[in-house]
């Protein structure tokens, strides 16, 4: 290479020499140094002209000098590695080869040289370029100069402006304060004129004063003048005043003696005044007391507040009165009618609470403890709050709770508060009158059965014994009752209430209750009575069904109305038989029974009509006097005698069996012809089913009553069609014969619990319990013969003791077939109602020969077979039991709740009969 690299021509003979010995491959980089540097100092040597050359040669001497101290250094350390590394030679041989690969390197390192010098030339480049910005600059600085120096030449010009304008303005100002001095001068001249005149003036003034303070001073001496004559009319005032002082006094201690005087005049005058009020209250008590005595039916008002959606700016109700006053005028026409004025018991507003309703009848409800019969019924036209003060809006809240539940809560609480000396049990029944038919609203099947009416006062309080008695022990077994009985009351929409009743509901409470220490035994019955509301029925927009059962609601009412009426006019005759709600109110309008009516008002001004003959109604019904209330009391003395009487009872009715069948024997073996009453199969199966059974011994085939009559009446007028005939018990029972369901939606079921007391069907225990069942032949109850069956009308006086006095006797199957027949005929008078009439004529057969529907009285002759004089002789021959005095007579004035009447019959053997059958009922219906 370096062979070939130099021109042979630049080169001196020795390093051709040199380069001839060295051998690239063999010679060292010492070797080739020193070449390098022997060619750069010849090339020194040589003086070149050129300079950059030489200059070049110098540096590469001195780079090659460097880099031959760097290698000379590497060399050394190459030295020292291998001096390290002599122990392993392949490490040593490799070192050798860096070390010539680094001296390969110094011919790169000389191309790095020249790269260098390429770098020294670009920055060479760019220090021109720097000095030629520099340049720029300084030119642009000298411009610079020569603006502020222009800019310098023109501030000076306008300081020499500013300066002359201040002068100017100093030449001004001197001018003006020239002015102003002689202007002060001047004002100067004036402020010592006006001083001198001021002190001319305070000189004039000073002597004005001086004038003055003189004339003060004669003043004051003139009022020291006054003041003094004041004075001394004062002295003679203040004597006159002591004067007078004294007189007052002495007037005044005269006016405490009179006052004195008429202060205990007046203390006399408070104490009445005082008085009065509990006067009053006492007045009020004692009016109270004889109305109990005459027994004067309550009347409430209760004013319904306006519903949501009403119009409330015009009312009927005017206003209330503290004492039971109520004034009513027709906002809408004022001068017609314009104010009337009611007086009832107790008005409540229409912000009385259910709780002050309650509150104002309890101690009448508490009554019924003490063994006396209740009976409150609300009254009203349709929508007017009936249902929400009798039962409440919903039974979930205590608030809401209308005087149904809050009776029988205040009841059972009471009885848990008298436990240490009475022992109570109470029995609930709840029916409804619908369409005229009496249905029960607990019965336990969802039967539809019509029941029968009592419609006298029976010991036990029983108006409708067929429908079912249930014991309750608290308020729940009542809540939960009373819900079953509301869920199965008959209720529908009208235009005027959204839940219109459709039907009287009738919840009838029995309380029986003994005392511990005396064992008087006390019964108290408790009728709530829910009445159905009149309505209009242009205004209740009613049609077909819901017609029908307005036109029975409106029916029944106008027969409650008749019956007020008669009561009201004291008249002989009351028709409760015109309707079945009068039947079932009987016992509590025409017995011995506390009364209460809420009359219930609608305050609407298109009601007014309504609500005027609602109150009118109510005024009547308060001037009726029913008699005073007795208490139901049996002491433990009159039981046994009751006890005694039953027996002596059967042993009669034992008595009287064997000679029946003595007789009948007799009259067997005498071989007489069977008269028609035997061969009518027909009736006896009636009868039979009516009245007869295998267990009662003292009844007779023949013992057809006026009951059974009435049940032929009320079911076809000829007695002998298979088709009239009325139905059956079981029938009854079974809901068949052409009694309809009237309810469109399906009876609620009673729970498990509440057990049925009913007579007739309740079970043993129940009938012990409440002793509805009587002497336990509950087959034999005259109950079961039909619904009218047992409402034997009332007499004229409206005593309702009389149903089994239109009973007919004997006339046994042994008088029917008696060969030699007398005939014996007793009419048995019963009051229908009080306009219509019905009759029949009764034969031995048995059979009801109408007469004339449209008459009242019912005449019905027995045929009575002569010998059945002996039997009745036999029986009047008892009779002494009955008579006054006697132990049978004192019972039955005892436990009767209602006086025995005689009714007119002709033939003793009807007042036989009649006595023992009524003697039977009562023991057997004992509760
Ligand atoms: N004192 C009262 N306070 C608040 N709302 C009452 C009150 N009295 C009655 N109402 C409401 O008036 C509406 C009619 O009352 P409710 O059904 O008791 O009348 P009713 O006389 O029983 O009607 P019907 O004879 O048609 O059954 C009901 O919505 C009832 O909640």
């Amino acid at each position: 290479m370096l062979k070939q690299g130099f021109c042979a021509e630049f080169l001196d003979d020795n390093i051709k020499d040199l380069i001839k010995s060295i051998t690239v491959d063999n010679a060292s980089t010492h070797v080739l140094f020193r070449f390098l540097n022997q060619i750069l100092d010849e090339s020194i040597d040589k003086k070149d002209e050129h300079a950059y050359h030489t200059h070049m040669a110098r540096m590469l001497k001195q780079v090659v000098q460097v880099i031959e101290q760097r290698v000379y250094a590497q060399v050394e350390n190459l030295k020292d590695q291998n001096n390290l590394c002599s122990v392993c030679s392949g490490k040593y041989q490799s070192r050798l080869k860096v070390l010539e690969t680094l001296a390969s390197w110094s011919t790169e390192e000389i191309e790095v040289l020249f790269s260098y010098l390429k770098q020294i030339k670009m920055d060479k480049t760019g220090i021109e370029e720097k000095v030629r910005l520099k340049e720029k600059d300084l030119t642009n600085l000298k411009e610079e100069k020569r603006s502020l120096e222009n800019e310098n030449s023109a501030l000076k010009r306008e300081l020499e402006t500013l300066k002359r304008i201040h002068e100017e303005h100093c030449l001004q100002i001197e001018t003006q304060a020239k002015e102003t001095n002689q202007a002060l001068e001047k004002k100067t001249h004036d402020l010592e004129c006006y001083l001198m005149e001021s002190k001319k003036r305070a000189k004039q003034l000073e002597s004005f004063s001086e004038s003055k303070s003189e004339g003060w001073k004669k003043k004051e001496e003139t009022f020291q003048i006054f003041l003094n004559n004041h004075q001394r009319a004062l002295q003679e005032l203040r004597t006159a005043y002591a004067s007078v002082k004294q007189e007052v006094t002495m007037t005044k201690k005269r006016y405490g003696e009179e006052f004195y005087g008429l202060g205990v005049e007046l203390e006399g005058v408070v104490h009445a005044a005082d008085n009065y009020h509990s006067v009053l209250v006492e007045n009020r008590k004692l009016y109270n007391e004889v109305q109990d005595l005459k027994g004067n039916i309550r009347v409430y008002c209760r004013v319904r507040p306006f519903l949501p959606g009403q119009c409330k700016k015009l009312t009927t109700v005017e206003h209330i009165g503290e004492n039971g006053e109520l004034l009513v005028s027709n906002p809408t026409k004022p001068g017609k009618d314009k104010n009337r004025i009611f007086k009832f018991n107790k008005v409540f507003g229409q912000a009385a609470s259910q709780e002050e309703v309650f509150l104002d009848t309890r101690p009448l409800i508490r009554t019924v403890l003490d063994g006396f019969n209740v009976c409150i019924f609300a009254y009203g036209q349709t929508g007017s709050g009936k249902t929400y003060t009798m039962s409440g809006p919903s039974i979930s809240s205590k608030e809401d709770w209308g005087v149904n539940y809050r009776a029988l809560h205040d009841l059972f609480h009471i009885a848990q508060s008298r436990k240490g000396s009475m022992t109570y049990e109470i029995g609930v029944q709840m029916v409804e009158i619908y369409n005229e038919q009496v249905r029960d609203l607990l019965t336990c099947h969802g039967s539809q059965k019509r029941l029968g009416i009592w419609s006298t006062t029976q010991p036990n309080g029983l108006a409708v014994p067929d429908a079912s008695m249930h014991q309750v022990t608290s308020t729940e077994d009542v809540l939960e009752l009373m819900n079953i009985g509301l869920m199965n009351r008959a209720v529908s929409a009208t235009a005027l209430n959204e839940r219109s009743s459709r039907s009287h509901s009738i919840i009838t409470i029995h309380v029986r209750g003994v005392d511990l220490e005396s064992g008087t035994l006390l019964r108290g019955n408790l009728h709530l009575v829910d009445l159905a509301g009149s309505e209009r029925v242009d205004r209740s927009e009613v049609t077909g069904e819901r017609l029908r059962e307005a036109q029975h609601i409106n029916k029944s009412l106008s027969a409650l109305g008749d019956v007020i009426f008669a009561l009201a006019q004291k008249s002989q005759h009351v028709p409760y038989r015109n309707s079945k709600l009068t039947q079932v109110l009987q016992s509590s309008l025409g017995g011995q029974a506390k009364t209460l009516m809420f009359v219930q008002l609608n305050p609407d001004p298109d009601s007014y009509s309504e609500t005027l003959s609602t109150l009118k109604f109510a005024e009547r019904v308060s001037g009726v006097e029913l008699g005073a209330a007795k208490s139901n009391k049996e002491g433990r003395d009159i039981r046994e005698l009751v006890d005694q009487v039953a027996s002596l009872k059967e042993t009669i009715a034992k008595k009287d069996e064997v000679i029946e069948r003595l007789q009948q024997l007799k009259i067997n073996t005498n071989d007489t012809k069977s008269v028609r009453f035997v061969s009518s199969p027909r009736r006896y199966s009636v009868v039979g089913n009516l009245r007869l059974s295998p267990k009662s011994p003292g009844r007779k085939t023949s013992q057809l009553s006026d009951r059974e009559i009435d049940i032929y009446s009320e079911y076809g007028e000829n007695p002998y069609d298979a088709r009239s005939l009325p139905p059956s018990i079981d029938e009854l029972k079974r809901g068949r014969r052409g009694i309809s369901a009237p309810h469109s939606r399906p009876k609620k079921d009673l729970p498990a619990k509440f057990t049925e007391a009913k007579a007739g069907q309740n079970s043993k225990d129940d009938v012990e319990l409440f002793n509805f069942g009587g002497s336990g032949d509950s087959d034999e109850r005259i109950s079961d013969i039909s619904d009218n069956g047992l409402s034997m009308g009332t007499d004229s006086d409206g005593s309702s003791g009389n149903a089994v006095e239109n009973t007919l006797f004997p006339a046994g199957s042994t008088e029917a077939t008696s060969p030699s027949r007398v005939t014996n005929s007793v009419e048995a008078t019963t009051r229908l109602s009080g306009n219509a009439t019905q009759a029949g004529r009764f034969t031995g057969t048995g059979a009801i020969q109408p007469m004339n529907n449209n008459t009242e009285r019912r005449v019905v002759t027995y045929n009575l077979p002569k010998p059945s004089l002996k039997v009745t002789q036999t029986r009047l021959s008892r009779l002494s039991l009955h008579k006054p005095g006697t132990a049978t007579s004192k019972f039955q004035s005892m436990t009767s709740t209602t006086p025995r009447k005689t009714t007119t019959t002709r033939g003793n053997s009807a007042l036989t009969t009649r006595s023992i059958r009524q003697t039977g009922i009562r023991t057997e219906r004992s509760f």
